[in-house]
């Protein structure tokens, strides 16, 4: 499938000489949830604002729709929505006004019904003629999301949608994102919450200081890069690790009580190898008084790859 994004070795430095993207490759696919992971200052404000036309980039080519968005500039950018993290202007305006207004800036006719149907599907409608400065935190942030869609985007970008907001927000934010997904926009959204990723990506890029590291499908990044953890309590302490279970990835505390095992692919090896652990415990006549068994999340694998650099990683589609 062509994809509805295509960056191509995209660089930003800024003024003072600060490289804030480097050569960024990235291909985002028609219909999909992309979540973009990174932690602060990775550059993902950036390459968002390189896309939006907020940021000027200083070398690389980005095309949209099939077409080069530089050369294309007015009518691909109406096509493209966004979701800032802040609400900038507009505070004394109603919510309504507001909304209008995004719409008529991309050169759309009035289209009152439209609008009256993203307010209600963001509860906002019985709020559209409060001043925006008057909101909630969680309401302006709904704002905001109510603006980008008010032309119909057909690529939303999503800066850190959910940035304090309390969970039952963001739960229902959720909701609203797959709904759009679900009318065939294509969503690309940054994000501090691993768990926002987890629940809503069908796709997973990681940057981290303006290089993407890797990018995968979640699910296959779970599988390829999760891992097994297990810390296995022995009723009585042991010298060495068994002869039997040599092979296997384990290490045994200093006071010979606890066997640590670390290992796995993330598609069921860990919970076998654990599993002929305790067997051949059994067998020599080991007891052990509790297993600790914990399957690593996304969360523990964006740690590895930001933390500790790529070790296992694919290259970045
Ligand atoms: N106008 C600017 N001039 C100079 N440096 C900038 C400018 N804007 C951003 N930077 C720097 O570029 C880097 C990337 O910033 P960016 O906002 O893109 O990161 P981010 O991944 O969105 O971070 P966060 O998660 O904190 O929002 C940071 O080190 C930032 O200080």
């Amino acid at each position: 499938m062509e994809p509805i994004l295509e960056i191509r070795n995209l660089t930003k430095t800024y003024k003072g000489g600060f490289t804030a993207l480097r050569n960024v490759d990235l291909d985002i696919r028609k219909g999909e949830i992309f979540a973009l992971l990174g932690p602060n200052g990775a550059g993902k404000t950036t390459l968002i604002g390189a896309v939006c036309g907020l940021v000027r980039p200083t070398g690389g080519t980005i095309r949209a729709f099939g077409e080069d968005m530089h050369a294309n500039w007015r009518t691909l950018r109406a096509r493209i929505g966004l979701v800032p993290q802040e609400l900038a202007t507009d505070m004394f305006e109603p919510v309504l006004r507001s909304v209008t207004h995004s719409r008529g800036l991309f050169g759309l006719p009035p289209d009152p019904a439209r609008i009256e149907g993203i307010l209600k599907s963001l509860s906002l409608w019985d709020k559209r003629e409060v001043q925006i400065r008057a909101l909630s935190g969680g309401m302006k942030r709904r704002v905001l999301i109510a603006k980008a869609m008010a032309h119909e985007p057909e690529l939303l970008f999503l800066d850190e949608p959910t940035a304090g907001v309390d969970v039952e927000l963001r739960r229902d934010m959720w909701k609203q994102i797959a709904e759009m997904r679900e009318r065939g926009t294509t969503v690309i959204l940054t994000t501090h919450y691993i768990e926002e990723a987890e629940e809503m990506a069908d796709r997973v890029g990681i940057i981290r200081a303006g290089e993407i590291l890797m990018v995968d499908d979640k699910d296959a990044m779970m599988k390829r890069m999760g891992r097994t953890e297990a810390h296995i309590t022995l009723a009585q302490p042991i010298g060495t690790i068994p002869e039997a279970l040599s092979t296997l990835p384990l290490t045994l505390s200093d006071d010979g009580t606890t066997l640590t095992y670390r290992g796995g692919d993330g598609a069921g090896q860990g919970k076998a190898d654990v599993a002929q652990i305790t067997k051949l415990l059994t067998r020599d006549g080991i007891d052990y008084v509790a297993i600790d068994q914990h399957e690593s999340s996304l969360e523990d694998i964006f740690v590895t790859l930001v933390e500790g650099g790529l070790e296992s990683g694919s290259p970045a589609a």
